[in-house]
């Protein structure tokens, strides 16, 4: 059974390691997040403690190979416990999901398409990196991409951070998977046929997700699930019309586009890596 927020917070305060527990930072499917002070660090952290510490490894978890990586573009793990509780302590990313900052916060449309499109470019850095070390994520969305400092109106976007590793696995624990693991409308084909997958279906959920950054739409709206897994089979991509046209010329848009449309491509083979999205968007923020 799950614990509740009271709970966790108390037992979380006793526990060895955690000098202060502060405030709730979010909640998750399968944990809470809560604003600490720990032994040994100066800085305050996000420490996510698992609702039910008895849930199958992996399931909102960070594994034990994620702690060792560091990236600019990722919100890095610092520390993995179990114990009477089982927490991970992360990197503190004051300005919350990009999900929150688009959807709710209301201060996404005022953001230029070139600031959304820098958003964008430290996602697919992030991907690269992982993929580099033979890593899928396998959970690429707005929910799980984060902002280092809060956004603020009229200045430059902070570094956003890919987090949220508790779907991520080594490729080298299976050439190719199958397991259908992620977020549906975030999904790639061979991920909803339970077929055969790679580092390229991460790279189809960010094209997805860089469409819902630079439209400020959630993609596929309010649909079922059933049908999001016929839209989505039968080749339906987010709209172009739903991107602003404040781009500069019509040639960026163009090259804009093509991004999009190679990132969700129906063959996988088709889309770029990550490293060749992150190139083609680094092209056209210089
Ligand atoms: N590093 C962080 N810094 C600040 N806030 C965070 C951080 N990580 C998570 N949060 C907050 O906690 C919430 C839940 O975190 P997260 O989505 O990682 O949990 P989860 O249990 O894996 O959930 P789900 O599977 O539903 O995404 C986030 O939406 C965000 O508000």
């Amino acid at each position: 059974m799950d614990d509740s927020e009271e709970n966790l917070f108390l037992r979380l305060q006793d526990s060895e390691g955690i000098a202060e527990v502060h405030d709730l930072l979010g909640t998750g499917s399968f944990s809470f997040v809560f604003r600490c002070t720990v032994h040994g660090l100066d800085e305050p952290v996000a420490v996510k403690v698992l609702k039910n510490k008895d849930m199958l490894p992996g399931r909102g978890r960070e594994s034990e190979f994620i702690q060792g990586l560091r990236h600019p573009n990722l919100v890095n793990v610092l520390g993995i416990f179990e114990g009477d509780v089982h927490y991970v302590i992360l990197e503190l990313c004051e300005g919350g999901s990009l999900q929150d900052v688009i959807h709710r916060d209301g201060l996404w449309p005022t953001v230029p398409l070139a600031h959304r499109l820098r958003a964008g470019y430290d996602i697919a850095a992030a991907l690269d990196f992982l993929h580099q070390q033979d890593i899928l994520h396998r959970d690429v969305k707005s929910g799980n991409a984060f902002l280092l400092t809060p956004l603020q109106e009229g200045e430059a976007i902070p570094t956003v951070k890919l987090g949220d590793m508790g779907f991520a696995r080594p490729v080298s624990d299976f050439d190719m998977m199958t397991q259908g693991v992620g977020t549906l409308r975030y999904m790639a084909p061979e991920v909803l046929n339970s077929g055969e997958y790679n580092c390229q279906a991460d790279v189809f959920s960010f094209g997805i997700l860089l469409h819902e950054i630079l439209s400020g739409e959630i993609p596929f709206g309010s649909r079922n699930e059933a049908s999001l897994c016929l839209l989505i089979m039968g080749g339906h991509r987010p709209p172009e019309e739903a991107i602003p046209p404040d781009f500069g010329d019509q040639d960026r848009h163009n090259q804009l586009w093509a991004i999009l449309q190679a990132c969700w491509a129906e063959d996988a083979d088709e889309r770029p890596t990550a490293g060749g999205a992150a190139g083609l968007i680094h092209g056209l923020l210089c």
